[in-house]
């Protein structure tokens, strides 16, 4: 039986309903069946060679040729049928369920010592946060806020804390264009910097190397912040075309001061880990070399504090900013969704996506 108009529209709201990223494979022929089977075959001019986003997506649907729009529906709703089976695995997983250390593909997740360590890990990436890593930070944060660990850790794996957000996570275009894509991404930014103002246990960061962007700002949220002293701080939201986020066009001018924040989140300077500490941004910053054992002996000491008091005591210092937290994270959000529509932020994705830049 040949797929309906109502089988397609099914299929469509599935997509987005889908947790798990298919990858840009996927999301290529996807996209070249929705237009065959909307548009027909692909007659628009080819975009530019260093236009690789649109170039990509051109490519894959001119690869469609003629083939009838009827045909491109049905191809359209059978993959999205035969990618059903992870929408279902990934939908099945409880809130708030332990997930074993090894459930995660971009985290290792571990809890000892009254500990729960987050740890990122895409090493060969310097730990940059594509959107599975976002949906499984949240997910292990809900876990950790109601495991029996007094304090919970975010660390990196590697010689990288994070270099932030992951380029390519501009490159997986949905259906909807580039519109549906920004809305998205502030969709999942917000619920993302949702998570860390709400988090209701002692949270610290071990920042064992450099830290970029995002990775840099949510430190506001912190409660301690340990460095080694090969971390660096680098925010270069200007350079990238885009805003501060992560709360820190609030929080970073009442640490640091509204100069020494705009040198940061304006001008993109890059602190060592020494003048982070200076400017209270950094709780501690330890030599290299004994970094872990210091950091993790003092970590193992406060775990054994009284877990209720740290809660209530975290819970007196952050709750009557909880508000204005959130406040500032929606309008972060609004303000970034129209930052990625811009020629600014998309050139200087394809910039470095195409190698042509790097910090
Ligand atoms: C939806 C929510 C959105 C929230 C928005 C947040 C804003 C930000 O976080 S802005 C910050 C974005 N980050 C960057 O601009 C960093 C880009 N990366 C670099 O400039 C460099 O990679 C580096 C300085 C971090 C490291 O340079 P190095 O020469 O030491 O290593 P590389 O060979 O460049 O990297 C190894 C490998 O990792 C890939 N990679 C590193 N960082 C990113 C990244 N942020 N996004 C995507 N990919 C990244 C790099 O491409 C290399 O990959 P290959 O081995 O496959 O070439």
């Amino acid at each position: 039986m040949r797929a309906s108009q109502k089988d397609f529209e099914n299929a469509m709201n599935q997509v987005k309903l889908l947790k798990k990223d298919p990858g840009n494979e996927v999301k290529l022929k996807l996209y070249s069946l929705y237009k065959q089977a909307t548009e027909g075959p692909c007659n628009m001019p080819k975009p530019g060679v260093f236009d690789l986003i649109n170039k990509a997506k051109w490519d894959a649907w001119n690869a469609l040729g003629s083939l009838p729009k009827e045909t491109a529906r049905q191809n359209y709703v059978d993959l999205v049928s035969s990618l059903s089976s992870s929408l279902e695995s990934s939908s099945q997983v409880e809130p708030g369920t332990d997930r074993k250390s090894t459930g995660y593909e971009t985290l290792m997740v571990t809890s000892e010592d009254g500990i729960t360590k987050i740890m990122l890990n895409r090493p060969t990436k310097k730990n940059a946060l594509n959107v599975e890593m976002y949906h499984e930070i949240m997910h292990a944060l809900k876990a950790a806020s109601k495991d029996d660990s007094a304090i919970t850790v975010l660390t990196g794996n590697g010689d990288y804390y994070s270099s932030g957000n992951d380029l390519t996570n501009f490159t997986d275009i949905p259906p909807g264009g580039v519109e549906e894509k920004a809305k998205n991404g502030a969709i999942l930014l917000r619920e993302f910097v949702g998570c860390f103002i709400d988090f209701p246990k002692p949270l610290i960061a071990v920042v064992n190397g450099p830290a970029v962007g995002i990775s840099v700002t949510l430190l506001g949220l912190f409660d301690a912040v340990y460095a080694s002293d090969r971390a660096t701080f680098h925010t270069p939201f200007s350079h990238l075309g885009q805003s501060p986020e992560g709360c820190s066009s609030y929080t970073f001018p009442k640490i640091m001061s509204p100069a020494k924040a705009t040198e940061m989140l304006v001008f993109g300077k890059k602190l060592t880990a020494g003048e982070a500490c200076a400017q209270g941004l950094v709780t501690e910053v330890f030599p290299d070399s004994t970094f872990q054992k210091e950091v993790w002996t003092r970590l193992k000491a406060f775990a054994k504090l009284p877990p209720n008091a740290m809660r209530i005591s975290k819970e007196i210092i952050r709750n009557r900013e909880k508000e204005k937290l959130h406040a500032v994270n929606a309008e972060e959000c609004s303000v970034l969704q129209g930052r990625w529509l811009s020629d600014e932020c998309m050139n200087a994705v394809v910039n470095f996506l195409s190698r042509k830049s790097k910090l």
